[in-house]
């Protein structure tokens, strides 16, 4: 989870939040829309310490509940709310690694048409020509203004993950392959293989809050076997 995407901001690569320690939130406000049944949740919350407004001097809290329910769907649901006397932007993603069997066999639908920025030339902006979106070189890529169901599907695990979204227009699509992978201390040479990021983001156009107003972005990922998928 980052509260900047990547370097886009004077702030750390993907922001601030990713890296600090949230408390658990024992007596959450309620979540409309979020019916409890049948899952076990964990609420988090994040607020800005004395040092960390030296670096962005804005009051926020940022909870944020992760679920998962008996069928399977993990679900994470993020609220940010301005407690400050002036407006903030920020911009937002669910860095989500899912696992595949071969990232040359997985393709994603979904993105097939969209514009998107491409972080390896510089945020150029792109049309997406091919009727899904499939893997044979690095890609790091913001789709801009994404339909809120995105699947990917891969063909060798006969395996879909259906990812759906809300608050959340932009989707990163981010593999780093063979060359960059070799670089990144915490992932093996090869692991990219079985790799793929799919983010549910905030990018191109980031949030503002005024006092006192909330953000709500949430994301659900599911699992399913292929053939179930039409
Ligand atoms: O290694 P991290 O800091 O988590 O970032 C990993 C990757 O995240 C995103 O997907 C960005 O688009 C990439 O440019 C970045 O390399």
């Amino acid at each position: 989870m980052s509260s900047q995407f990547g370097n886009c901001g004077s702030l750390e690569q993907h922001g601030f939040a990713r890296n600090k320690m949230w408390s658990i939130d024992y007596d959450p406000p309620p979540l409309k829309n979020d019916d409890d049944k049948e899952k076990v949740s964990v609420d988090l919350l994040l607020k800005p310490s004395e040092d960390d407004l030296k670096c962005w001097p804005h009051c926020y809290e940022f909870r944020l509940r992760v679920s998962l329910a008996m069928n399977g769907v993990l679900t994470m649901i993020s609220r940010v709310r301005n407690i400050n006397g002036k407006p903030f932007s920020f911009s937002f993603a669910y860095h989500t690694y899912l696992s595949v069997s071969d990232i040359s066999e997985v393709r994603i639908e979904g993105l097939e048409t969209l514009d998107y920025l491409d972080n390896l030339c510089q945020r150029k902006r792109f049309t997406e020509q091919g009727d899904a979106v499939t893997f044979e070189s690095e890609v790091d890529r913001i789709y801009l203004g994404s339909p809120n169901v995105i699947a990917v599907l891969d063909h060798e695990k006969k395996r879909t993950f259906l990812i759906k979204k809300k608050g959340l227009p932009d989707v990163v699509v981010w593999n780093p392959w063979e060359k960059k992978s070799k670089s990144i201390t915490d992932l093996g040479d090869e692991e990219y293989k079985q790799m793929l990021c799919v983010d549910g983001a905030v990018v191109e156009r980031p949030i503002t809050l005024k006092p006192g107003e909330e953000w709500t972005g949430r994301l659900d990922i599911s699992s399913i076997p292929s053939t179930h998928f039409i």
